[in-house]
């Protein structure tokens, strides 16, 4: 059974429905048309799921850059981060040239790590799935995995861009916090070469796969959560992403300071 967090206890505590802001990377992959369908499916699903939780929601990508993006979610009550292309890797202090190493989206790094930084400092509640997880650590000073290698169950490697999410399982440790509804071993949907190495400032781990994958991290004091996986995916179980997403409306209320072991 999944414990959620009660929409009435959301709704006693504000009048109106809070605002989502739900940031992709970019509109426009002219050079990966299948790719830009696929993501924007996947950030579509979120935004619907979003809107079934109560929430309303700012849908607006990230590669407007640092100024457009702060002005255009600065009304937002929470952020949420999707997934996309690798963070350069100067961010976290590594030269390019890494193994599997896709493109990267510049403007959207620098606009999608001011977010989270003002998030911080607002105690703005915020959750970051796959990209956005990773851009959680960085923001906070961590550093990637550049490439997780071939042999792993993270992603489907070699098949159209429709059949790259693969299902593992995760083993959850955190109470409370947004994860605590889920239970403590679920299975999700992954599509990911890279990982969180060494954790940022104030942020713990409360996650991993069976192989030692890092698959959530929180801050100790903020309402910051990441989760390595795609609960927005097609496969998903729908009732784990309702659950996060009520986490996080719950956050506005009374945010939960995470304990990690
Ligand atoms: C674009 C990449 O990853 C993809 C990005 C996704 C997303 O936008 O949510 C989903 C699946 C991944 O294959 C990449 O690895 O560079
Ligand atoms: N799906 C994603 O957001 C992928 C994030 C990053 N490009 C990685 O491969 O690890």
């Amino acid at each position: 059974m999944i414990l959620m967090h009660s929409t009435w206890e959301v709704a006693m505590a504000s009048s109106r429905r809070s605002t989502l802001a739900v940031i992709e990377v970019t509109r426009m992959r002219p050079e990966a048309p299948d790719y830009q369908d696929f993501s924007a499916a996947l950030v579509q699903n979120a935004v619907d799921r979003a809107i079934g939780t109560g929430w309303d929601v700012v849908r607006t990508p990230a590669d407007i850059g640092p100024a457009a993006l702060l002005d255009a979610v600065g009304g937002a009550d929470g952020v949420l981060i999707m997934g996309g292309e690798d963070i350069a890797p100067e961010h976290y202090g590594v030269r390019r040239g890494y193994p599997n190493e896709g493109i990267h989206r510049p403007l959207a790094d620098e606009a999608q790590l001011a977010v989270i930084r003002r998030a911080a400092q607002t105690r703005t509640p915020l959750l970051g799935i796959c990209r956005g997880h990773q851009l959680i650590n960085v923001a906070f000073g961590g550093t990637l995995i550049t490439d997780l290698g071939e042999q792993h169950e993270h992603r489907n490697e070699d098949v159209p861009i429709q059949r790259v999410l693969n299902p593992h399982a995760v083993d959850i440790a955190a109470e409370p916090g947004y994860l605590a509804g889920l239970g403590d071993r679920i299975t999700v949907e992954s599509a990911h070469h890279q990982a969180v190495e060494r954790l940022g400032l104030g942020l713990g781990a409360i996650a991993w796969a069976p192989d030692g994958v890092i698959e959530a991290v929180a801050h100790r004091e903020l309402p910051i959560t990441g989760v390595q996986w795609h609960p927005e995916a097609p496969r998903a179980n729908a009732e784990h992403f309702d659950a996060l997403l009520l986490g996080l409306q719950a956050q506005l209320v009374a945010p939960d300071v995470v304990r990690v072991a």
